[in-house]
């Protein structure tokens, strides 16, 4: 079935709860696998990229979490690698950066390219464009260049024209990524889709069930695979969504107290799930 085919839906008013699923992983952590996006999931979205604020707690929430399921637990992220590992730090996660287009094994192997020196002029180029328009934030991120327009908003059209314009000159192996509030020209040999199925080919994921929780139109593609799968899909869905997600949070503030819950539970001496951690 071809993607524009599939049931879509506002997934707040069909969708059944994500928190009945999550707080299932203690009884049987052994069987699940978690893939967590960042921006709108694990943290509340910011007016800017940089001003997120990563809770205090979270880093260790999540690596609590990710011993109680034996390393299973992976970020993926449109973030470049470096940037979100320092998120989390001292924790790093097995991780698929520029939706999907670099990652971290959990071995620790890591799969990504430096950018051409055509792609790099390209991205001076955008950000030379980008400078016509006060309030246009430009994010270098590498392999992969965003341009936001969430602090302005009235200049949407022209930078979807020029973002549009300079995918034509950056060739086939890009990609056009909406997302919210911003245009992003990334890689397009993978997707997060793709990093999910790359994950669950290999130990500790390999065999185990995925659970995948995003919050935007990027995060569709892991949706499916865990679908596919028979694994469970949550959007969160602070507004109306089209989704083919089958369950919903209604904030990251609730993932983060569902995840937060998970991770002190796993860390109590006398929990026995808890000795089922590597
Ligand atoms: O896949 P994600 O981890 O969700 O990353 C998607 C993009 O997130 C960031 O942009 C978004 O969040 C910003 C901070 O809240 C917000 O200001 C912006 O409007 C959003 O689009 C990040 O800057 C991008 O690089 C990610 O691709
Ligand atoms: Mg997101």
């Amino acid at each position: 079935m071809a993607h524009d085919q599939e049931p879509q839906h506002d997934v707040r008013k069909s969708a059944s709860s994500g928190a009945g699923i999550l707080s299932g992983i203690g009884a049987e952590p052994q069987k699940w696998a978690l893939f967590l996006d960042i921006d709108g999931t694990l943290v509340d979205i910011a007016d800017t990229p940089d001003e997120i604020v990563v809770p205090p707690e979270l880093p260790k929430h999540l690596d609590q979490l990710s011993r109680l399921l034996g390393g299973a637990l992976a970020l993926v992220t449109g973030r470049a690698l470096p940037y979100a590992d320092r998120l989390f730090s001292p924790h790093q996660f097995p991780i698929a950066g520029l939706h999907g287009a670099e990652r971290r094994s959990a071995a620790g192997t890591v799969d990504r390219v430096e950018p051409s020196g055509a792609f790099e002029e390209l991205k001076t180029t955008i950000a030379g464009q980008a400078r016509q328009w006060p309030g246009i934030l430009i994010e270098d991120k590498g392999l992969a260049i965003a341009a936001h327009y969430r602090q302005a908003p009235e200049y949407q059209q022209a930078v979807e024209a020029m973002m549009t314009h300079c995918l034509d000159l950056s060739g086939p192996d890009f990609t056009l990524q909406r997302g919210k509030m911003v245009l992003e020209i990334r890689p397009a040999r993978a997707s997060k889709g793709e990093a999910l199925k790359a994950f669950l080919s290999e130990p500790p994921f390999v065999g185990r069930m995925p659970i995948a929780i995003g919050d935007d139109v990027t995060d569709e593609a892991m949706f499916r695979v865990a679908n596919e799968v028979g694994g469970h899909s949550i959007r969160i869905a602070e507004t109306a969504a089209e989704t083919v997600a089958t369950s919903v949070l209604a904030s990251a503030a609730e993932l983060r107290a569902i995840l937060a819950t998970l991770g002190a539970a796993s860390s109590q001496p006398d929990n026995s799930s808890g000795k089922e951690a590597s």
